[in-house]
């Protein structure tokens, strides 16, 4: 059944997002906060997702006055969230964050800062997709986490194409913390291949990286069950095993000593830094992040430190 989708935001997600959701029948408002009338003359954004062009049913608007649908995706990076939510009054009834971050200032996930400066209902899409594996029209599998059930259902619905197979969850918590969590992982699974030192290494990587992302969630109130479903473990083979995703190359580019461009969205630096503060000592491989992209410690030191800890059991 077709319906009206607005989507905040014309990075690379949102524009995927947008032209999958056109050619699946919607009609869709995509906002953008700079470039629109180009985007939408040129039916293209060749900043963000160049070579995707749009489908009829994509409008592309700056307008905010634009976005009337009841349900609205937000497809920002994560530190942005918080203010253009508190300054913004949007009307839909239901907000699905698309966002995979902790937000420094406050500690929340995007769910947290949707209930905080609005009244909608807050929402989830997460799970192993990349923006251009989504806008080629690829097979897809995606965790939509909802506290709600009922609404969580419709959202599936609606929300689910032929392509793009929506699964749902009522622990927000948990698909909200894995999607932020595996960001910080893969950028250490970069740093391993970056360093040289293979994939037996990444591979013990990943999996003790499960493990600290399992227990920061359970702890924050998430079930353990979710954090090895789509959205969690999932997300973290795909985003540790690619070089497509921005976090594995950025922690790439820093092991081998060399810098990304300023303009790129790399949620995991956030996400390490906020989490080495919370938890220290309880999260080694996120504060080894930290002290990575801080400066504060080379990867040979990290590594010798990380196997020099006591042994412990499994
Ligand atoms: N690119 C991908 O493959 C995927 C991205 N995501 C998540 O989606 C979120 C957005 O990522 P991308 O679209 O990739 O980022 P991007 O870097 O491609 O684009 C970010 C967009 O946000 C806009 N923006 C930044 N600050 C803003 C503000 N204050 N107000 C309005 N617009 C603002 C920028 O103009 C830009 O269009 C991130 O949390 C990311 O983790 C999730 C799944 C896949
Ligand atoms: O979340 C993603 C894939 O699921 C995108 O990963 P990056 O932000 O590392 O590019």
């Amino acid at each position: 059944m077709s319906a009206r989708l607005d989507i905040i935001g014309a990075g690379a997600f949102g524009t995927a997002l947008a032209i999958t959701y056109a050619q699946a029948g919607h009609e869709v408002t995509l906002w953008a906060r700079e470039g629109a009338a180009a985007m939408q003359a040129m039916r293209e954004n060749v900043r963000r997702l160049p070579g995707h062009t749009f489908p009829e049913g994509l409008r592309v608007t700056g307008d905010l006055s634009d976005l009337t649908a009841e349900c609205a995706l937000l497809a920002l990076p994560t530190q942005t969230l918080g203010a253009f939510l508190a300054g913004t009054p949007l009307s839909a009834r239901t907000l699905i964050s698309c966002a995979k971050g902790i937000d420094v200032a406050t500690g929340l996930g995007p769910t947290g800062l949707i209930a905080r400066h609005t009244v909608a209902m807050p929402a989830q899409l997460t799970g192993p997709s990349f923006a251009v594996d989504i806008a080629a029209g690829l097979p897809t599998a995606l965790t939509l986490a909802c506290a709600d059930d009922d609404t969580g259902a419709v959202l599936q619905t609606r929300l689910s194409t032929p392509h793009l197979r929506l699964y749902r969850t009522t622990d927000v918590i948990g698909a909200e913390l894995g999607g932020a969590l595996k960001n910080v992982i893969a950028i250490a699974a970069g740093a391993v291949i970056g360093a040289g030192y293979g994939d037996s290494a990444r591979a013990a990587l990943m999996t003790r990286g499960l493990a600290e992302m399992t227990r920061i969630a359970v702890e924050a109130g998430a079930q353990d069950a979710t954090l090895t479903g789509l959205s969690g473990l999932g997300d973290l083979i795909l985003t540790c095993g690619s070089d497509k995703s921005r976090n594995f190359r950025y922690g790439l580019a820093l092991a081998r000593g060399k810098t990304l461009g300023d303009d790129l969205t790399i949620e995991g630096l956030h996400t390490a830094r906020e989490i080495a503060v919370r938890y220290g000592e309880e999260m080694p491989i996120a504060a080894a992040v930290a002290a990575l992209a801080d400066g504060r410690a080379d990867v040979a030191h990290i590594a010798e430190m990380l196997f020099n800890r006591p042994l412990k059991a499994e």
